[in-house]
């Protein structure tokens, strides 16, 4: 992205003239406090929001251009979108959610559990093997836990065949044994694969344990953008300042470690 910018229609400029490279492969975390526009930049980059101005471009397309819908869901089609909250349909089985995800490439009628092909159930069985969930695919969604729900969201994911990953808060709702395994998850299956994973986070140990690149934003603008092993604590702690305590810091020349 060029010089990208998303002012909201009431005037908040929410993004303001990034320059960003992700380049395929690469496991970027975002950070940055509430209202640094971390959303905002994942709406634009999954083209849920457009662009008010500058070129951005993803795998060769712009998403703001993208016109049809065909062209848009072959565009969506090729991300993988994990969310705080798990978007599972509650009173189905774990299996029919996990068939949901090849909604993008088979029609609503062949992704229905009791006609869908036999092919099909058996690579959202092999799914759910992936994440560790295969013993309760008849199961509702409505009787797992909040990691388990997460587990089946990814099973689906992987039923999508993406080329990257953006996830959006993927442990935000967590305990924290729960949300390692889920990034572990998450950052194995970007390895084995070979795909971009772009994620938002909020907790700095989680970003810099499994992040290799880190970009944060303040108030609209790239703070920090570094390689995890150059990264320093005090470049996170300076990042969750507010731009008056940074300030303020800066008059009295004190340079502040740890979060
Ligand atoms: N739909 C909207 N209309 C107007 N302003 C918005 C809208 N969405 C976000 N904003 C504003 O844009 C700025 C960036 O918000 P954004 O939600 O992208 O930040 P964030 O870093 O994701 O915050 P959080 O961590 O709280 O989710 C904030 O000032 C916010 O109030």
């Amino acid at each position: 992205m060029h010089e990208v910018s998303k002012v909201y229609p009431n005037g908040t400029e929410a993004l303001k003239a990034l320059d960003l490279t992700i380049y395929p492969g690469e496991h970027v975390v975002i950070l940055g406090h509430n209202g640094s526009g971390k959303s905002t930049l994942f709406r634009c980059l999954t083209g849920f929001e457009n662009i008010t101005s500058g070129f951005l471009e993803i795998d060769g397309k712009n998403p703001s251009q993208l016109k049809k819908r065909k062209e848009r869901s072959a565009f969506r089609r090729n991300i993988g979108l994990v969310f705080q909250h798990y978007h599972l349909t509650q009173n189905l089985s774990v299996l029919q959610n996990v068939l949901f995800g090849a909604l993008g490439r088979q029609s609503f009628r062949k992704v229905c559990a009791p006609i869908a092909s036999l092919a099909l159930r058996n690579e959202a069985m092999e799914a759910l093997e992936r994440v560790g969930m295969e013993s309760v695919a008849g199961n509702g969604a409505d009787e797992l836990s909040g990691g388990q729900k997460q587990r089946v969201a990814i099973a689906r994911m992987i039923m999508q065949r993406p080329r990257m990953i953006m996830a959006d808060e993927p442990i935000a709702s967590l305990d924290p044994k729960a949300g390692k395994e889920i990034m572990d998850l998450l950052v194995s299956i970007c390895k084995e694969n070979q795909l971009t994973f772009i994620s938002i986070l909020h907790q700095t140990d989680i970003a810099l344990q499994y992040g290799e690149r880190i970009i944060g934003l303040n108030q609209g603008e790239v703070q920090l953008d570094k390689p995890v092993p150059f990264i320093q604590r005090s470049e996170l702690h300076e990042l969750y300042m507010s731009s008056q305590e940074q300030k303020e810091e800066r008059l009295e020349g004190v340079v502040g470690y740890g979060i």
